[in-house]
């Protein structure tokens, strides 16, 4: 896949360009600057496997990379199907170059490849969500972080009730690549990884270990085989009264419910550890439901992943919904215009399609609304009350809110 790579010059001078590889450590060194660490060898070249230098944009200045927008090309899951989706990632702008307009002009140019590419939409994990608004971006998973007391949150007794194989996560990563391949497709916001994808996740790198042990894995056996594993790290920490170590959750995958509580009961009680914290679940995570003091986990709700709607109607077709919809929705949309107007979705779950109307509209939406509910993770009827939608046909919204919901919440656990 290539972007276009014409080079356009704008405001002081500054062309925006399709890099060379030969790039990468001008843009690793202006990336690492604009977010304000140091970088390191080791960080650098693994995330040079994932660089795409043909999907990826730079700003020049007189030669000089003052700018950057890196993107890299996967799939991921949305209610009843998978859909190719710009990975926005790795923007910055050099603090002498800032405020002229650059990251407008990579923004620009990144939706018009992505949609030239086939991929209606794209995705970004935000530095500061304010940011990315103005470009249409909504809100399309909340992640809750825990923080859980695990001598206080009263998991329920009783063993184990498959096996669980403990092992380095390289010696069982055929298992994991398998076990993460059958559990993705029906999980909205879950994206697909290919082998560098894997081997980023399990590199050891230093901003990854932050002070606890060598990523591990645990593995479930169930009745018929491997049906579900976690990653996770410990830390040894200790006070004058004894152990307080904290179990660190990277992601817990499984297939059936049994491989799920199984292996939480095995990463609520290590030995010598007090505290458990994931980063990232599902609002709706059934954890809430399994134990005693679902309030001895501290959930905190915060922003997680980000949608943009880049090819409006392809990406309304290709996802399905909860209910039958058959609704006209007039659009806003100042930063892409060619999303803009009125447009009939008519949905089940089983197929969808959307298509220019001039008929009258039964609800009036911004673009970053359609962007926040495409994966079912924000009702419309909650968008309508931070006033990005608005209906003009009584009883519009309700039934097209139930359309757009999807059984299980979007949620996303792995920053790109
Ligand atoms: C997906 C990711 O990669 S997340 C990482 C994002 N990167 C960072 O946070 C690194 C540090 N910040 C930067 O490198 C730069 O400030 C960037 C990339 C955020 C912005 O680049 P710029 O070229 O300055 O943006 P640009 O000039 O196009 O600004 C567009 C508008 O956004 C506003 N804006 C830009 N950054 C911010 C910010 N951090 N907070 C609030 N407003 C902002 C500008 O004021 C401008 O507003 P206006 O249109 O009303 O005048």
């Amino acid at each position: 896949m290539t972007s276009n790579n014409s080079a356009e010059t704008g405001a002081g001078g500054i062309t925006i360009e399709v890099p060379t590889s030969d790039d990468w450590d001008g843009i690793y060194r202006m990336f690492s600057a604009a977010i304000n660490i140091d970088g390191d060898p080791m960080s650098s070249a693994a995330e040079r496997e994932l660089f795409e230098p043909d999907r990826s944009l730079v700003a020049r200045r007189d030669g000089e990379i003052v700018g950057t927008l890196g993107c890299t090309t996967r799939n991921i899951a949305v209610p009843g199907g998978v859909v190719p989706a710009a990975h926005g990632c790795r923007g910055a702008v050099s603090p002498t170059a800032r405020r002229q307009g650059v990251l407008t002009r990579m923004m620009r140019r990144h939706f018009e490849d992505a949609r030239a590419l086939g991929e209606p939409i794209a995705l970004c994990w935000a530095s500061e969500g304010r940011i990315y608004h103005r470009y249409g971006y909504g809100l399309a998973i909340r992640r809750l972080g825990l923080n859980i007391e695990t001598r206080e949150v009263a998991i329920p007794r009783g063993a184990a009730r498959g096996r669980l194989v403990e092992a380095s996560p390289a010696d069982v990563r055929d298992d994991l690549v398998k076990l993460y391949d059958q559990v993705q497709a029906q999980r909205p916001g879950w994206s697909e990884r290919s082998a560098k994808h894997w081997d980023y996740l399990l590199a050891e790198l230093p901003a990854f270990r932050a002070g606890a042990t060598a990523l591990r894995a645990i593995v479930h056996e169930g009745d018929h085989g491997f049906d579900g594993y976690a990653l996770w790290r410990a830390t040894g920490a200790w006070t004058e009264s004894g152990p307080c170590g904290e179990v660190r959750v990277v992601e817990v995958v499984a297939t059936t419910p049994q491989a799920y509580t199984d292996l939480w009961t095995f990463l609520l009680t290590v030995d010598l550890t007090r505290s458990a914290q994931v980063w990232s679940c599902s609002v709706d995570e059934p954890l809430f439901y399994w134990v005693g003091e679902p309030r001895r986990m501290s959930a905190r709700m915060n922003d997680g992943m980000f949608i943009r709607i880049v090819d409006l109607p392809a990406a309304l077709a290709a996802r399905r919904y909860a209910a039958p919809v058959d609704v006209v929705i007039e659009v806003e949309d100042a930063f892409m215009p060619v999303n803009a107007g009125r447009w009939r979705l008519t949905g089940s779950p089983d197929s969808a399609s959307c298509v220019a109307t001039t008929d009258e509209p039964d609800l009036v939406c911004d673009i970053r609304a359609l962007g926040a509910a495409y994966l079912g993770g924000a009702s419309l009827t909650s968008l309508a009350g931070a006033e990005l939608v608005r209906e003009t046909r009584p009883g519009a919204l309700a039934a097209a809110d139930v359309a757009f919901r999807w059984p299980q919440a979007p949620s996303a656990f792995e920053i790109f």
